[in-house]
This record gives C-alpha cells, sequence and structure tokens, in this order.
C-alpha cells in the first residue's frame, strides 16, 4: 500500500508541475499567444467571475491545443518505464529477443519532422485542424507522439493531468498577466532531473488583470 502511495505521488507531482512551468514559460516567451488564449476564456467565463470551473474548460479548445503543444514540444518525460517482451519479435528487420528490455523515445516522437511540420516551433494551432475531433492522446487510432506513454501501462493519471494542466493555466491566466522579466528572453534549455525541467527555473512579472 504504501509503495502504491508512494508511486502515485512520485508519478503524479513532479511530471504536472514540470509540463505547467513549460507550457507557462511559453506563454511568457510568447505574449501573443496567451493574448489568444485569455481572449478564449474571456469568451466563456461569465463576468466578475473568480475562478473558472471544471465545466468551462470543455467549451476552450484553444486552451487544449496550447496544454497539448506544451507535452509535445516539452514531454516532462523524454521517456516511458522500460517495457520487456514476451517473446521474440522482429520489428522492421530487428529481433527483440525475449525479455529484452524496450524504451521508447517519448521526446524524438514528438519532434520527428516527418510528422509534425516545423516541429521545434510552440504553435497550438497545429492541434486545432482535427476538423473538430479531440486529439488522440492515448493512441488509440494512431501515435504520433506519446508523453503518457500508449496502450495496456499507458499513465493511469493522465485524465487527470490533462485536467490538472488545463484548469491551472486557465485561472492562473484569467486572473494575471505574466510578463517576461525585463531583458530576460525565457531560456527554453532543458536540464535533467526526476523530469527534463527547464535549467533556469521560469522567472516572471505577474500583474492582476483589471476585470
Ligand atoms: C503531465 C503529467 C504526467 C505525465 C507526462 C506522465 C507520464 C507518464 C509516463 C510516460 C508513464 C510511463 C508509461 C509507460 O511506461 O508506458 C507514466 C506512468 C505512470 N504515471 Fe504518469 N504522468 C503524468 C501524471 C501522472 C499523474 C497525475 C499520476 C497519478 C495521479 C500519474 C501516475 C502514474 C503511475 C502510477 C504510473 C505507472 C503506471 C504503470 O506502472 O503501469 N501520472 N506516467
Amino acid at each position: 500500500m504504501v509503495t502504491l502511495c508512494s508511486e502515485f505521488l512520485n508519478g503524479g507531482t513532479d511530471t504536472t508541475s514540470t509540463a505547467l512551468q513549460w507550457i507557462m514559460a511559453n506563454l511568457v516567451k510568447y505574449p501573443q499567444i496567451q493574448e489568444k488564449l485569455f481572449i478564449e476564456i474571456k469568451g466563456v467565463v461569465r463576468d466578475g467571475e473568480e475562478n473558472i470551473e471544471e465545466d468551462e474548460l470543455q467549451k476552450m479548445p484553444y486552451l487544449k491545443a496550447v496544454i497539448l503543444e506544451g507535452l509535445r514540444r516539452h514531454p516532462p518525460s523524454h521517456f516511458v518505464l522500460p517495457h520487456a517482451v514476451t517473446e521474440d519479435v522482429v520489428l522492421d528487420k530487428y529481433v527483440i529477443p525475449k525479455d529484452g528490455t524496450v524504451n521508447f523515445m517519448v521526446a524524438e516522437m514528438g519532434w520527428d519532422p516527418k510528422v509534425w511540420e516545423d516541429p521545434m516551433a510552440f504553435k497550438p494551432e497545429r492541434f486545432l485542424d482535427g476538423g473538430g475531433e479531440t486529439f488522440d492522446i492515448a493512441g488509440r487510432r494512431e501515435i504520433k507522439m506519446m508523453p503518457f506513454g500508449a496502450g495496456r501501462r499507458i499513465c493511469p493519471g493522465h485524465g487527470l493531468a490533462m485536467l490538472h494542466l488545463e484548469y491551472f493555466v486557465a485561472n492562473l491566466i484569467w486572473k494575471f498577466e505574466w510578463k517576461a522579466v525585463e531583458g530576460d528572453d525565457v531560456d527554453l534549455s532543458e536540464g535533467e532531473e526526476f523530469t527534463v525541467v527547464m535549467k533556469n527555473p521560469l522567472q516572471a512579472q505577474i500583474c492582476p488583470r483589471l476585470k
């Protein structure tokens, strides 16, 4: 029981807070994206409303696109947990022997220029072109990126993580305008800890929005 609790705490805290920091960093670096998101929120949330509620998040497709783009461009984990095959498998021309350890290059998949146009750019719009269809984050139809893994061992917290990210980003942008500290270009270099974090943590000026 203790191990289970510890796994959920370890798996569910650093990952979400790292993703949140990367997303906020991009919203500070690209104020036009932050403004577009704020305009979307303003169109949904009632005047004078203090907190954005869960059901209102479903009416914000651009918010979801910002979160997905954050997870594609800066997946908190560049690998999944190690997996193994239960029998010899031939994949393309490679043999993976029984019990051989297999891992997946999560970040590389999300940055593949054969799949994503201009992959290193932060462009949430790329997730709005699905003709109204929600992006398949669990990879049930096809796998274009897998920040939560895929298949039977997909992160069991992925729904909760998406909800947390949408909730926190929406409320942080609704309440405050986030600006770069003067002279700081927002450095997106990576550093490796339990997750792949911002090497230089985000610094920002936050101003309460006048409503
Ligand atoms: C942005 C946030 C998160 C990211 C990017 C993330 C990513 C991942 C990844 C890549 C895996 C490995 C999947 C695999 O091996 O195929 C994983 C496993 C796991 N995650 Fe998450 N996760 C996040 C949030 C959470 C949350 C909120 C919880 C729990 C409340 C959680 C609990 C777990 C657990 C328990 C496992 C191990 C599952 C197993 O062994 O089968 N994660 N996560």
